[in-house]
């Protein structure tokens, strides 16, 4: 599970987290806080993306650095670029050669993503751009799924697939959203808030 301890994270002299001490012992978490308040940040310096100025993120006592955890996390984010020149497909096949699992046939069918899979990222509409980027956070099934804002821009019923994957999901999950399935906890069971102050 993941454990932040003494956390703290400025970008440009801003102090975006403050000695942030939190263990997520729970197997799921909505971060919720108003624009800016640092949900993506966290998300980051989670997936070991971003480094904290300071303070730990461990994952069972184990640095996030690690490759051992690293690749068992799978992470969504629209700040994560990923590379333009390739097609959804090519990232995928590229994905699941690196973490030896299968290519997500039913996954792509869920979120109806067939017909775009062999248009370049660049070329991708958003929602389509958060199809793939929910395909490669969820492909090699890691033990910790890091999702920022899963339902932005996703057609409903792309939207209800991923709700009730999510709903069943083992692993830990651990989303920011302002939707209000996840804020009011309606659809999920022992989902926990964990809410981040204005800065
Ligand atoms: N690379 C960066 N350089 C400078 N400032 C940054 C950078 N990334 C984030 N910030 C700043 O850090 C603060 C927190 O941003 P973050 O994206 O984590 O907030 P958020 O809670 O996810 O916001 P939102 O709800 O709008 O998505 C904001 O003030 C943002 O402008």
């Amino acid at each position: 599970m993941l454990n932040l301890i003494n956390v703290t994270k400025l970008y440009q002299q801003k102090v975006v987290l403050n000695d942030m001490s939190f263990n997520f012992k729970q197997q799921r978490y909505c971060i919720v806080g108003p624009n800016g308040s640092g949900k993506t940040t966290l998300l980051m310096l989670a997936a070991g993306i971003e480094k904290p100025d300071s303070g730990a993120v461990l994952y069972d006592d184990v640095a996030v650095y690690l490759d051992e955890i690293k690749k068992d996390i799978g992470v969504s984010s629209d700040r994560i670029v990923l590379p333009q020149f390739l097609t959804g497909k090519q990232l995928l096949e590229f994905h699941c050669s690196q973490h030896q699992c299968p290519y997500p046939h039913e996954y792509i069918e869920k979120l109806n993503f067939n017909v775009q899979l062999t248009t370049l990222v660049s070329a991708l509409s958003l929602g389509n751009l958060k199809k793939i980027s929910l395909l490669l956070a969820i492909s090699h099934h890691p033990s910790y799924l890091l999702l920022d804002e899963p339902t932005t821009g996703l057609d409903k019923q792309s939207r209800l697939w991923l709700l009730d994957f999510l709903s069943e999901y083992s692993g830990q999950l651990i989303v920011t959203s302002h939707e209000e399935c996840f804020v009011n906890n309606s659809d999920f069971h022992q989902l926990n808030i964990v809410e981040l102050a204005e800065k």
